[in-house]
């Protein structure tokens, strides 16, 4: 094991359908490893820019960033695109993030990101891919799958959960733990016997209503459900399940035993396979950057030959450098743990257009 990564916290990466319980859950480990070791209390960050209340203190909360209300409004969002909009924002100051993460990482053993509710916006969008990406290529890192177990017990609604585990576990190609939350109010056991033997799923899956048409015969979604639980049946190989219960803390401790199993995985399987993506990413993206400027020199010596006129307009002129309004977002991530303050946000004006509608003043696409 190589101690440099040893010494390095450990990022959680919370996600969960609407109302599975993942900031209770969040809460729930917060107190654990407060009461473990109160001097080494876990760095956490809000990354839901909807929540109105959250049930921790985050030390990095993207609403002290983003406001996500203004967001909706400015750019006449819907409260999904306003919350993509805003973690959109977020993540372009995500190198600040991290580096505040960084900066503690000596004191810290956990670090865990709280996710927005709608779980597809942090799931199925670039930010969320960017932020995944940069956080498993700088810290050992392990997604926590939350899952509602008291609507997850009838077989076609497990499936589905299993299917949207399933796809989120091949797109971070992270650790992967399902976490059985609300155990309180139902055992996650029959889940664990369906995940360890399929057969089981698919007696359950037969007694089930709707398994059989009016003639008897097996329905369709029966059959389809039957061979999934197949493919999926080497899904659950590769990751980890436990039962907890956010409101009673019951599984808690099994769940960091998960967690901390999953960093010898992340550096045994997935560390090497991140480091491969990076360095295919950075060649293409090298590439495609010689390609661009190769073209724009060919067309800047066509279009000189065409008009050399224009061509002596066409100078860097340093005064007008100097000038010129700086468009990059001067917008810092605020991390409450060292100095709290009360909130700042993006001030978008800075971002203005020339010649853009005064009372729109945000950045746009195009
Ligand atoms: N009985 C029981 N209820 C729980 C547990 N964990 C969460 N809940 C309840 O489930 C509901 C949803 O919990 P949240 O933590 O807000 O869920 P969430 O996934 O963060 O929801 P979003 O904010 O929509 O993302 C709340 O009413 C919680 O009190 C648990 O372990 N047991």
């Amino acid at each position: 094991m190589s101690d440099p990564q040893q010494k390095k916290p450990i990022v959680i990466i919370t996600i969960g359908m609407a109302g599975a319980g993942k900031s209770t859950f969040v809460q729930r480990i917060n107190s654990f490893l407060h009461a473990k070791d109160s001097e080494r209390p876990p760095y956490i960050l809000n990354l839901d820019p909807a929540v109105t209340q959250v049930p921790f203190e985050a030390n990095i909360d993207i609403r002290d960033t983003v406001n996500y209300q203004e967001v909706m409004k400015q750019y006449n969002l819907g409260p999904n695109g306003g919350i993509l909009t805003a973690l959109n924002l977020f993540t372009t100051k995500f190198d600040q993030v991290l580096n505040l993460v960084e900066k503690r990482a000596d004191d810290v053993d956990y670090v865990i990101l709280d996710t927005p509710g709608q779980i597809e916006i942090f799931t199925w969008s670039a930010s969320g891919a960017i932020i995944t990406d940069a956080v498993a290529s700088s810290f050992p890192t392990v997604v926590a799958y939350v899952v509602d177990t008291p609507r997850t017990t009838a077989p076609a609604t497990f499936m589905s959960n299993m299917l949207y585990a399933c796809s989120i576990l091949y797109k971070t190609k992270l650790p992967f733990i399902l976490v059985f939350n609300k155990t309180d109010v139902q055992p996650h056991e029959f889940a664990l016997e369906w995940m360890h033997d399929f057969e089981e799923f698919q007696a359950a899956l037969a007694t089930h209503d709707g398994a059989r048409d009016s003639e008897g015969e097996p329905t369709y979604m029966n059959s389809l459900m039957n061979s999934m639980s197949l493919v999926l049946d080497e899904f659950y190989k590769h990751l980890k399940a436990v039962g907890v219960s956010s409101m009673t803390g019951d599984g808690i401790k099994e769940f960091f035993d998960a967690v901390d199993a999953s960093r010898d995985d992340y550096e045994k399987d997935y560390l090497p396979e991140l480091e491969r993506a990076r360095e295919a990413r950075e060649k293409s993206l090298r590439e495609a950057k010689e390609d661009s400027v190769n073209r724009l020199m060919k067309d800047l010596t066509v279009d000189r030959a065409n008009n050399p006129a224009a061509a002596s307009n066409d100078r860097w002129d340093p005064a007008e450098e100097e000038d010129d309004d700086d468009d990059d977002l001067d917008v810092n991530i605020i991390d409450r743990s060292e100095d709290p303050w009360p909130g700042q946000y993006m001030d978008m004006n800075r971002a203005r257009r020339p010649g853009g509608d005064e009372n729109i003043n945000w950045p746009r696409p195009g």
